[in-house]
């Protein structure tokens, strides 16, 4: 079992001392643990504390949890699932009047096999899935648009899709609240001030990625699914998913099982930029999709990293004389550059004409 801190134990000196809970070994959990935001969201210092616990005890063994009582209206998610579905049922060549490759800044929609999330071992044709990419919406003026810095700029919406737009941009801006929420709980979780990572977050790249999986039948093999087996790249991803299933995490030991559909849930993962920031203290782990119901799969996955120019190099608590820094300093936005070049083709060409 893992170790709870002592609340009540002696303090922790300014000198990077690893607190012993943070040390705890993965145990592989055979459920992705559930947790329950609402004391977090509304209660005083102690019961944040408390939950936050909760979360890093998850983020340690498994990378995964599913949160409740969130916050996020249940209307307006099941709004932001319409607008995809119906973006997502149009004909194709309508679809790819907002083609990502005539984006300079990664947002927009891309077909059937445009990412693929295991290039190694997917090797017909990426996954089984087509998406759309909204970002933060800079408008062309924007300091760091004029600037040229990458991953920043402003959306590709549809032009025929009344209330697509207001729908994903509200949808946006509330899972980039709970995003900050997550982050705070996460500093507390790991023995920092629970505004630790707020510096970092004045214009956070986030983006929410609506995804449509269409049925495999027949023989199927890691040769081609939904999604690929990967570890998302980022920092947190807040995961909608509908009640068709098929998503599949790898937990410690090793084995997948199943993230089945929790009503009025999402579901929070922990990405390889996290999994840094924390010297692998926090686990990104890998997890696949494989939609063999029978019928379309639709799910709503919202990135939140840093500011592009965040510094993501070992927190104080998570390094020491014991556990040294495993990685390098890196910067919000090149981590993420470095991570869609591997795994959209698209993308790669693009920056090595640059
Ligand atoms: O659609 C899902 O359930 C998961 C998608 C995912 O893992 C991703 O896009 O990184
Ligand atoms: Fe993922």
């Amino acid at each position: 079992m893992t170790e709870s801190p002592d609340p009540s134990g002696p303090a922790r000196s300014a000198a990077a001392a690893l607190d012993p809970a943070l040390l705890a070994a993965r145990i592989p959990l055979d459920a992705v643990p559930a947790i329950d935001l609402g004391d977090f969201l509304t209660g005083g210092p102690a019961e944040r504390k408390q939950v936050a616990r909760r979360i890093g005890e998850a983020c340690r063994n498994i990378g995964f949890f599913y949160i409740v009582n969130h916050g996020v209206p249940a209307d307006l998610r099941a709004a932001a699932f319409a607008e995809a579905k119906r973006f997502f049922d149009q004909p194709l060549a309508r679809k790819l009047e907002i083609d990502i490759e005539r984006s300079a800044c990664h947002r927009g929609y891309f077909k059937l096999g445009g990412e693929n999330l295991d290039p190694e071992k997917q090797t017909q044709g990426g996954d089984l899935k087509e998406g759309i990419k909204i970002g933060r919406d800079l408008p062309r003026d924007h300091p760091l648009v004029r600037a040229g810095t990458p991953l920043h700029g402003p959306n590709q919406w549809p032009g025929d899709l009344p209330g697509f737009q207001e729908t994903l941009q509200s949808y946006f801006d509330s899972l980039n609240n709970l995003g900050r929420q997550l982050m705070q709980a996460f500093a507390l979780a790991l023995e920092l001030p629970e505004d630790h990572f707020d510096r970092d977050l004045e214009l956070p790249m986030a983006t929410v990625g609506p995804l449509h999986y269409p049925p495999q039948r027949g023989r199927i093999s890691e040769a081609q699914i939904g999604a690929g087996a990967h570890t998302d790249f980022g920092c947190l991803t807040i995961l909608a998913q509908d009640e068709i299933g098929g998503l599949q995490v790898r937990n410690a030991a090793g084995d997948w099982i199943d993230a089945p559909f929790v009503a009025d849930s999402f579901v929070v993962n922990i990405g390889d930029m996290m999994a840094r920031w924390t010297n692998d203290i926090f686990a990104s782990t890998q997890h696949r999709v494989i939609n063999t119901s029978g019928r379309e799969r639709y799910s709503l996955p919202f990135f939140f990293d840093p500011d592009h120019d965040a510094e993501v190099s070992c927190l104080e608590t998570c390094c020491g004389p014991d556990r040294p820094a495993k990685y390098p300093p890196t910067t919000g936005l090149q981590h993420l550059l470095d991570m869609i070049n591997a795994t959209f083709d698209y993308h790669r060409d693009k920056q090595a004409a640059n």
